[in-house]
């Protein structure tokens, strides 16, 4: 079994005549987090798509634990067990946290459901404190715990994050990036991580990537990256660190 577990190479991606990725190549190993970070619209949350399948790339592979994945359709995707926090949480607001969470949980997993979700109220009582109210009412942060919950409901591989800290105050971005570390620790979870707020994004990371403009332009270990002068010019200078 190589170490690698997703591989991105030469990656091209459209919309239309727009070309949001230019040639992106990224790696996440086995037991890794890793992150991507980047301005707005640099291209960071296409990626993530792209990985899942829609929209596909035009150009380029992706590979995820050694097959090519690149033409999948997204249903087959997610079979193989990735699964992703999109941007913007999309949850499903009127219904219940446990049936979020009951969403979340593959055909192929049922027999683990119940063990399953006592495990993201460990992780997140919050959750289990609210599990019957309607997502819709809940906190920013308490959707960013279901919505992660509801992706680590499909047992995943590997779990894609876009943007979890957006709009949340530091106290819950901090608990938020402590669970996932918790997975990542306790579980050997994969974490592959989309983030405008780079410093947090980078402590947790054992490595990251910088996007602009559609393409990498630097790569490094977390603690590299924000050592870094222009990283630290670009994203750090002024921000929440
Ligand atoms: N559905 C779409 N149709 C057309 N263009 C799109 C679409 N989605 C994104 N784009 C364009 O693709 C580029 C990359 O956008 P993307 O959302 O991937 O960036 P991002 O780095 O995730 O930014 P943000 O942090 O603002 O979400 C941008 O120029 C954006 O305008």
């Amino acid at each position: 079994m190589s170490d690698t577990l997703l591989k991105v190479q030469g990656v091209e991606t459209y919309y239309g005549n727009i070309r949001a990725l230019a040639g992106v190549d990224v790696e996440v190993k086995r037991g890794e987090i890793v992150s991507l970070i980047g301005a707005n619209g640099a291209g960071k949350s296409t990626l993530m798509m792209t990985i899942c399948g829609s929209p596909q790339a035009r150009t380029g592979t992706v590979t995820f634990d050694g097959q090519d994945i690149t033409r999948l359709p997204t249903h087959e995707i997610a079979r193989m067990r990735i699964a992703q926090s999109p941007e913007g949480r999309r949850i499903f607001p009127r219904m219940t946290v446990y049936e979020n969470l009951q969403m979340g949980a593959s055909l192929d997993n049922l027999k683990f459901f119940k063990e399953d979700v006592e495990k993201i109220y460990a992780l997140f009582p919050r959750l289990k404190e609210r599990q019957a109210q309607r997502g819709g009412t809940l906190s920013g942060g308490e959707q960013q715990m279901l919505s992660i919950g509801r992706a680590l409901m499909a047992r995943p591989k590997l779990l894609l994050l876009d943007e979890p800290s957006l709009g949340l105050a530091p106290l819950i971005v901090k608990q938020i990036f402590d669970a996932i570390k918790v997975l990542n620790k306790e579980q050997g979870l994969t974490v592959f991580l989309v983030e405008q707020n780079a410093f947090a994004a980078l402590k947790l990371s054992n490595r990251g990537y910088v996007m602009v403009n559609g393409r990498v332009t630097m790569s490094g270990s977390g603690k590299e990256l924000l050592a870094n002068p222009e990283v630290r010019a670009a994203y750090l200078e002024g921000g929440r660190h």
